[in-house]
């Protein structure tokens, strides 16, 4: 509460002890909650943020904030050093001494200091950009490396997160510092400020931050609206870039021609996007005008204050010094004042972007690393034991699965779309864990649960051609190598043995090509591409090999060499080839029928077909349809 000085002239009192009241009614209104975090919250997240910060680079931030603590001090002292300058050049008019040129080499003293600390500052924010960048980013690398499964990614709860994430980890933890940094040093410059109205009487300070502040709350609420609009942008705004990805991207660009697509992405887009600008604009508009009012009584203040001053300088009460000193510490105050108010916003919405990042970090995966990994087992049997899996606790694709497939054997997994192939081959390289039953690996007297063993040394044996493989517009050689050490010969076996070679005589570089649009690469076809993941996956010295439907887009003579190449991989070790052309199951030991997640029929090619089931009907329809096609014409 205000109080107001006796010594005041009786009729300037109402004016500024209502406005106090006013000031004081309204700082006590809550605000409405517009971030996602309490302040609480919000300060537990920055506890947690800047120890990390600072440590990753100590001696820059002390340098910093040490320029931060003079730049504050810089505006009262030009603010004084006016003053004075006035009252000197008053003084020596009225010929008294006064010594004007101290002064001038202060203000001038003043002025360089504060440029120098600003470049200063600046040039220390770049080096401390790459610092904290290194460290946002290795920290979430490192937690990519904590998840051994695909669930995490696939969580839609992280799907915003990650996004924001990838764009903020750049600058997020220099704009929470420099913003810190920047708070502190206006903290300091409203404080100082103010200090020099105490000149003026010791009331005034107190009654310019009453009638500034509600407008101020006022304005930081706007800014709050910040981080709301932003988080609400990430969600619409990944469908709206979709569509516009869509619209534009080389991968799609055939099916929206072909299909005339355009008109509809351009509708899809326009009345996305108009529905959330104006959501937001009606948002805006009414934030802002809701201002106006509080600008108003802030304004008066400062208005009556100045009013008053000028009024008392002519009777003799102030110096014209001081009528400079109220102008330019009015103005600076209001200054400061707003930007501390924008300084703790972009704060909150920073803090917000690290509550991500931390939740992020402590997100805990449905696949754990082993604490404790057993070694490999020696034989790499596998065995699975009642397994039962669904996507993300959905109901089950995987139901009551067991079998056992002896390290060497080659099996082929065939069935309809859907019943499950993939998210076999998925569990048993572990990026899911069965929501009921277990996956043994080894021999029989050394079989380990696949969740007890090191998954990074399991997967080190396994080679694997995945049905929608990565494209990595790499280089050939690395496409191939994956960063392993290079091996000449046997390089040069896995691009041959692929049929990799033949469509090496036509690039430019041979394996140093690099492929792929994104860096001006050449493009590869459909089917080169699928013999570059073939050839990736001849080159891994693997005791398993997972093909899955590893032919799919290449000719019958690629295809023919392909299978050839890998029946003589498949020598000695364990291979699960999935398929659905069934000529190809004919180089397997052994068939597995699979129907909506279950395990519906088990043999060799021979023992199925007499067998008269699922698999006998799949192969009579392929077979009748070679041999309903006219051989002559
Ligand atoms: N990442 C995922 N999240 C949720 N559901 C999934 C996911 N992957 C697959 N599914 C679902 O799991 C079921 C089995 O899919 P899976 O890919 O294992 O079948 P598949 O036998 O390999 O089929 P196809 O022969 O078509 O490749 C399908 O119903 C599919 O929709």
């Amino acid at each position: 509460m205000c109080r107001v000085s006796p010594a005041l002239p009786a009729p300037a009192l109402p004016f500024p002890l209502l406005l106090c009241l006013y000031a004081a009614a309204q700082m006590l209104r809550p605000l409405p909650q517009k971030e996602d975090l309490s302040n609480r919250e919000l300060l537990a997240v920055l506890a947690r943020t800047l120890p990390d910060l600072i440590h990753s680079a100590p001696r820059l931030v002390l340098l910093m904030l040490g320029m931060a603590v003079v730049q504050g001090l810089m505006p009262a002292l030009t603010i004084l050093l006016g003053k004075w300058t006035v009252d000197g050049v008053g003084a020596a008019l009225a010929g008294r001494e006064a010594n004007l040129t101290l002064l001038a080499a202060a203000w001038a003293g003043t002025a360089l200091l504060t440029q120098v600390t600003g470049v200063g500052a600046q040039v220390l924010q770049g080096y401390a950009a790459d610092h904290f960048t290194v460290q946002t980013m290795g920290r979430l690398m490192n937690k990519m490396g904590e998840l051994p499964g695909l669930d995490v990614l696939e969580d839609p709860r992280f799907h915003d997160d990650i996004e924001i994430l990838q764009m903020g980890a750049p600058r997020r933890p220099l704009n929470l510092v420099s913003t810190l940094l920047y708070l502190i040093r206006s903290v300091i410059s409203a404080v100082s400020v103010s200090a020099t109205l105490l000149s003026i009487g010791w009331w005034v300070p107190l009654v310019v931050v009453a009638g500034m502040l509600p407008a101020l709350l006022k304005q930081m609420e706007f800014y709050k609206l910040g981080w709301s609009i932003f988080i609400q942008r990430t969600q619409d705004s990944r469908e709206v870039n979709y569509l516009q990805r869509v619209a534009m991207r080389h991968e799609y660009a055939k099916e929206v021609r072909l299909y005339g697509l355009l008109p509809y992405l351009q509708s899809q887009y326009l009345s996305r996007t108009l529905t959330y600008q104006q959501t937001m604009r009606g948002v805006r508009n009414k934030q802002l005008l809701g201002i106006l009012p509080y600008q108003a009584l802030s304004l008066l203040v400062t208005a009556g204050l100045f009013v008053y001053v000028v009024n008392r300088a002519q009777h003799g009460t102030y110096t014209a010094g001081s009528v400079v000193l109220v102008i330019t510490a009015l103005a600076g105050l209001r200054d400061e004042l707003r930007s501390i108010s924008e300084y703790l916003s972009t704060g909150t919405e920073h803090l917000n972007w690290f509550a991500k990042f931390h939740r992020f970090l402590d997100a805990t995966p449905g696949v754990t690393l082993a604490p404790d990994p057993r070694p490999l087992p020696r034989e790499l049997s596998l065995t699975l034991q009642d397994v039962s899996f669904g996507y993300r606790g959905q109901s089950p694709v995987i139901e009551h699965l067991s079998l056992t497939i002896p390290e060497g054997q080659t099996v082929a997994i065939v069935g309809e779309n859907g019943a499950g192939k993939t998210t076999l081959v998925k569990l048993l390289l572990r990026f899911y864990d069965p929501s009921e039953g277990r996956i043994l690996i080894g021999g029989a007297g050394e079989q380990t649960d696949l969740r007890d063993l090191d998954v990074n040394a399991w997967r080190r044996q396994v080679a694997a051609v995945f049905q929608d493989f990565a494209r990595f517009e790499w280089t050939l050689r690395d496409n191939v190598t994956l960063g392993q050490p290079e091996d000449a010969a046997k390089l040069s076996h896995a691009v041959e043995a692929s049929g990799l070679g033949a469509a090496l005589n036509h690039v430019d570089g041979g394996l140093d090509a690099r492929i792929g649009q994104a860096f001006g690469g050449v493009d590869l076809s459909g089917g080169q591409w699928q013999k570059l993941a073939t050839a990736r996956a001849l080159y891994r010295e693997a005791r398993v090999l997972i093909l899955d439907e590893p032919t799919a887009a290449l000719d019958p003579r690629s295809e023919k060499e392909v299978f050839d190449a890998f029946a003589a991989l498949s020598q000695g070790r364990t291979t699960l080839l999935i398929t659905h052309r069934l000529g190809s199951v004919l180089m397997a030991d052994r068939v597995l029928v699979m129907k909506r997640g279950r395990l519906i029929e088990d043999g060799t090619h021979t023992e199925l077909l007499t067998r008269g089931g699922e698999y006998a009907e799949l192969w009579e329809l392929q077979a009748s349809q070679y041999a309903e096609s006219p051989v002559s014409a």
